[in-house]
Order: C-alpha cells, then sequence, then structure tokens
C-alpha cells in the first residue's frame, strides 16, 4: 500500500512552499517522503524532485506515472504539487484520471486543500474558498483536508478563529448582513451545502513553527491510514519468521 497526497488550491495560495516545508520537516524526522511537481511549467524547486519531467500534463499523463511509478516501493509517501489552475480539479477529468491511476496502483490518496488564510477575513470569501474546496473535493471524491495556509501573515487571529470551525449559524447571519435582502434564501442554501458536506473546517498553517507542521500532517495521516497500516505491521511482525 503506497500514500499520497494530492496539493491543490488556488494559484499561489502556498502548495509549493508548504510542500518544500513538508519536506525538510520529514526529513528532520527522518521520515521518508518524496515531492513531485505536476507542473510541466515549473522551473525551480525548493525540494529534490523525485520524479523524471512530465511534458504536457493531458497529453502523457498516465503513461508518465506508469513509468515514474515503478522507481517507487509499495509503501512509499508521495506528495503531488499540483499547478494552481482550479480548472484543473474542478472540471477537467484529468485529475480525477490521475487519482483512479494511483488507486489502481494500491495508493491511499488524500486531497490536501490550500486556502490563503486572507481568504479568511470576511464571511464572502470564505464562501467562495469553500466552494472552490467542495467543487474539487466532489470531483475528486477523495479523503479531504482543507488547510488554511499562511497563518504568518494574520494579524488579527480573531478574525481567523472565527472561520476555522464555524457555527453554520454564525455564517449565515454574517452572510445576511453582508447581502441584500433578497439573497436570504439562496444564502441559506449555501450554507446548508457547505455545512451539509460537513467542510466548514480549515487546519491552520503556520510553516514558523514545527509543531503547525506537525499537526497537519497527522491529520493527513490520518485520513490516509498511514500511522495504522504501520502499527499493524509492527503487530503482525514475527521474529520467528524472520530467517
Ligand atoms: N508569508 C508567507 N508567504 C507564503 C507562505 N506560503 C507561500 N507564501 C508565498 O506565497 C507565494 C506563492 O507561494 P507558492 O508556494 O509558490 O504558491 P503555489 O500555490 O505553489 O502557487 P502556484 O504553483 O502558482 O499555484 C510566494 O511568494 C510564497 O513565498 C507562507 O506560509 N507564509
Ligand atoms: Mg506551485
Amino acid at each position: 500500500m503506497g500514500y499520497a497526497q494530492l496539493v491543490i488550491g488556488p494559484a499561489g495560495s502556498g502548495k509549493s512552499t508548504y510542500c518544500s516545508s513538508l519536506y525538510r520537516h520529514c526529513e528532520t524526522m527522518q521520515r521518508s517522503i518524496h515531492i513531485v511537481n505536476l507542473d510541466p511549467a515549473a522551473e525551480n524547486f525548493d525540494y529534490p524532485v523525485a520524479m523524471g519531467e512530465l511534458g504536457h500534463l493531458e497529453d502523457n499523463l498516465d503513461d508518465w506515472l506508469t513509468e515514474e511509478l515503478d522507481n517507487f516501493l509499495d509503501d512509499d509517501y508521495l506528495v503531488f504539487d499540483c499547478p494552481g489552475q482550479i480548472e484543473l480539479f474542478s472540471h477537467v477529468p484529468m485529475l480525477r484520471n490521475f487519482v483512479e491511476h494511483l488507486k489502481r496502483k494500491n495508493f491511499n490518496v488524500c486531497g490536501v486543500y490550500l486556502l490563503d488564510s486572507q481568504f479568511m477575513t470576511d464571511v464572502t470569501k470564505f464562501i467562495s474558498g469553500c466552494m472552490a474546496s467542495l467543487s474539487a473535493m466532489i470531483q475528486l471524491e477523495l479523503p479531504h483536508v482543507n488547510i488554511l495556509s499562511k497563518m504568518d501573515l494574520v494579524t488579527n487571529k480573531k478574525d481567523v478563529e472565527d472561520f476555522l470551525n464555524p457555527e453554520p449559524q454564525f455564517l449565515l447571519s454574517e452572510l445576511n448582513q453582508r447581502m441584500a435582502p433578497q439573497f436570504a434564501k439562496l444564502n441559506k442554501a449555501l450554507i446548508e451545502l457547505v455545512d451539509g458536506f460537513s467542510m466548514v473546517s480549515f487546519v491552520p498553517l503556520d510553516l514558523r513553527k514545527e509543531r503547525s507542521i506537525q499537526y497537519v500532517l497527522a491529520q493527513i495521516d490520518n485520513c490516509i491510514q498511514y500511522g495504522e497500516d504501520a502499527e499493524v505491521k509492527i503487530k503482525d511482525f514475527d521474529p520467528e519468521d524472520d530467517d
């Protein structure tokens, strides 16, 4: 069983920076992970590049992946740093096919959606960020972790805290205050949608703090049962059999 994070989110939300910080964190913890950049346009990498260069994303993703995955062990942990074009995970089937491919190869995959913390300062931005995340979630059908990136830029923590684990009623009343009265019904429907998918939950990430990276990683590992499988392996291990 392999493990994979698919790191997605709007352009500039901090995906590549997260990947390199995660790489360094794991290096310190002496834990093996491989970062793979899926952006054919990317040239400068802040982390060792784990796979060969990909040409045009749409054309040869399948062949490329088949070939490249052969270089990895069955229980390797891969982190895919995706490009930021929102259409890639909202309505183009490419990333979805990519995920199917990984699943066929026995990978447990988690969608890791990054949203810039500056989107969290008012309710309308929050809702639009949620909608984009939701569309990725529906398109990819993956276990999903929402991350609020760039927490070091947040000066007033209170502003953001309101949106980390918000009550639906709070969101609705905020939204109603911001919008003209004729939107009341739509607001209610939006909040119900967001609440119904139980995705109104963001994990804050402050890359200056190892503890914060560790916490985010633990949430994702939990989603793809990373630690659990390892534990089983240790339990199943019988020294008597080892000769
Ligand atoms: N202060 C701060 N800046 C950050 C953080 N993460 C990323 N940035 C900055 O935000 C900008 C975009 O970061 P990237 O990591 O390239 O974002 P990305 O999501 O990979 O962007 P695309 O690949 O273009 O979609 C860069 O200028 C980063 O230095 C963070 O945690 N704190
Ligand atoms: Mg990037």
